[in-house]
């Protein structure tokens, strides 16, 4: 199939937030022309901000003009989900929908747009500088021309990985949607460290940013699980030692591995609030 064409219809947007704005500027770079997507934003500086900063169509109401886009994609939080439906519904049954709202069904975006083509993504922050990584699933009525449509429109967002089964979802978002936030964490606890260490803030944000980066990168590189690399770090009674015991002796490791469990169940948790099927 031809890619270069996969994409030529109007793409539009319910909620034009952080994520969505990440995904319409990746479009909008990769060459996918600004005529053509429309945003569904309520909020007048939002929409303000979308139509100087990407050239987008930005309307207050969902209307007609709805009617004739080809690919809808949901970026409105969860809770408001349903209200930011209904308007919506006159004109969506005929388009492939996107949702990258954590936890509703594809059961729920069916109900609620009257189309049974459904496909949910999963992004992450980074996603903003094209570093992001996002789980996507299919439901059965989407073809494969839809799939890659979908690839194409989320591939100058960063990475894509497939799952079978949308219940993998749950930990998808648990994992990398909200894991920006726990290296952000991380990052917050480095600086603090190195500032009460005895190093300014600048000089220790820098060291703690390039760790992790370069960490991240020489992990993507390597054959070596974590584990391994982790241990060449460790030197036999040396500091890295001192540091990861005290960390095991707290039970930090644990306490990460709890941390997910519960954003995965607070997004099955959202999701059963839409009823699951
Ligand atoms: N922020 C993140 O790290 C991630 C967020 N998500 C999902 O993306 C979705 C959007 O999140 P963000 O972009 O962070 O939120 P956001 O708050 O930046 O954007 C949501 C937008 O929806 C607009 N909105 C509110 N009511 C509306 C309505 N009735 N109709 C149309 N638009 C309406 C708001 O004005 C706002 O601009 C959420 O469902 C979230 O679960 C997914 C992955 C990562
Ligand atoms: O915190 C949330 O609910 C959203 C989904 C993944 C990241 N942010």
């Amino acid at each position: 199939m031809n890619r270069s064409t996969s994409l030529n219809t109007t793409i539009a947007f319910i909620g034009g937030g952080n994520m969505a704005s990440a995904i319409i500027g990746g479009l909008v770079r990769a060459g996918h022309p600004a005529s053509t997507i429309l945003v569904v934003e309520p909020s007048p500086e939002q929409a303000l901000r979308l139509r100087s900063q990407f050239g987008v169509q930005a309307d207050a109401a969902a209307g007609p003009a709805l009617g004739a886009a080809g690919l809808i994609v949901w970026a409105v939080k969860p809770q408001v989900f349903e209200a930011a439906a209904a308007p919506c519904a006159p004109y969506a049954s005929q388009a492939l929908q996107l949702s990258i709202m954590a936890g509703i069904p594809c059961a729920a975006i069916e109900k609620a747009s009257g189309s049974a083509r459904v496909v949910r993504a999963m992004p992450n922050t980074p996603a903003l500088i094209g570093q992001g990584m996002s789980g996507l699933y299919a439901r059965p009525a989407v073809t494969l021309d839809e799939r890659l449509q979908v690839e194409q429109m989320l591939a100058p967002t960063g990475q894509l990985l497939w799952v079978e089964q949308e219940a993998q979802l749950d930990a998808v978002t648990a994992l990398s949607g909200s894991g920006p936030a726990y290296v952000f964490y991380l990052l917050e606890a480095m600086i603090q460290a190195g500032v009460e260490l005895g190093l300014s803030a600048e000089q220790s944000r820098q060291l703690a940013q390039q760790t992790v980066a370069g960490a991240a990168a020489l992990s993507a590189q390597s054959s070596e699980t974590p584990e391994v690399l982790r241990q060449r770090v460790t030197s036999k009674g040396g500091t890295t030692h001192a540091a990861i015991s005290t960390l095991e002796a707290r039970g930090v490791k644990l306490a990460f591995v709890r941390a997910l469990h519960a954003a995965a169940e607070r997004a099955a948790e959202l999701g059963a609030e839409f009823g699951k099927n």
